[in-house]
């Protein structure tokens, strides 16, 4: 499996990208346009958020499914019995936002969200015209001003040797969306799995993003893009002392938006939030 790294700024960059995606589901970007400072800032402050406890005051809200998802209600990936090693925070713009870190987080989503839009609009430029046929609107115009869009903040703790045998900070999962956007994490453990289920590392060098394909994206596509299995794998050594943070915008189309003859998104989204165990 060969993980394309593309130069965001080459001419011949949505051509790489979207091949990249079609045989992995997954693409790195270099030379993208979004702030590394803005970003190394967010990982800075939401990591002194999780070691402090005003993160009590913002319990989910199961219903909205906005604010502070613990470790103890952390996702069980679908096929999975066992809770990922997981705590991370749900931001949407009409969400709850701890106020010091609202600017920043609002900020980033924005410029992702643009760049997010950009990325759909070279897809749809390289996608098979029977494939452009089946779409109910173009791929950028279903993100458009969506307040489904979700920007997750995560962190997962050090570990402390007491995990429950077999679990992982993230276990094999898809992602639910269209596409989603995740820039260098603050250290390695991300992984995505081949058509013959061997795992292979995807980069995490400093200043690049990191984009996949998700469940919805395949579905309006009819399977010509894949959402491919990944994952993010225990530290040893040294390294299981510290924290990892990650920081995944996951595009999710306007509820209305029709995906396939099966699903909007909204039916879609609805179905995989229960299997996930978090909505009733
Ligand atoms: O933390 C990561 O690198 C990946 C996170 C992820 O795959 C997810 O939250 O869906
Ligand atoms: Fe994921």
């Amino acid at each position: 499996m060969h993980v394309q790294t593309v130069d965001y700024r080459s001419n011949d960059a949505p051509g790489h990208f979207v091949t990249s995606l079609r045989e992995t589901g997954f693409a790195v970007l270099v030379n993208h346009p979004l702030p590394t400072a803005l970003i190394g800032d967010i990982y800075r402050d939401w990591l002194d958020f999780f070691n402090g406890e005003a993160k009590q005051d913002y319990r989910f809200d199961p219903e909205r499914q906005d604010g502070w998802f613990s470790t103890a209600v952390s996702e069980t990936a679908k096929g999975s019995s066992i809770r990922d090693l997981k705590e991370f925070y749900h931001v949407f713009t009409w969400g709850r936002i701890p106020t010091e870190l609202r600017d920043n987080a609002l900020a980033y989503q924005e410029v992702a969200s643009t760049l997010a839009a950009e990325l759909l609009g070279w897809i749809e430029q390289c996608l098979p015209a029977e494939v452009t046929a089946g779409l109910s609107e173009p791929l950028s115009g279903m993100i458009t001003a969506s307040p489904n869009n979700l920007l997750r903040v995560l962190r997962y703790p050090p570990l402390s040797g007491d995990e429950a045998p077999g679990s992982l900070r993230a276990a094999a999962h898809e992602d639910i969306n269209l596409i989603t956007l995740l820039p260098a994490a603050n250290a390695p453990g991300l992984e995505v799995r081949d058509r013959q289920g061997n795992w292979h590392a995807v980069s995490c060098e400093p200043g690049t993003m990191v984009v996949n394909v998700g469940d919805m994206l395949q579905e309006a596509t009819a399977g010509w893009l894949p959402s491919t299995s990944h994952r993010v794998t225990n530290p040893t050594g040294e390294d299981a002392r510290q924290s990892r943070i990650s920081l995944p915008l996951f595009l999710h189309p306007r509820s209305e938006v029709v995906l396939s003859e099966r699903h909007t998104a909204d039916s879609y989204l609805n179905e995989r939030l229960r299997e996930l165990g978090i909505k009733k």
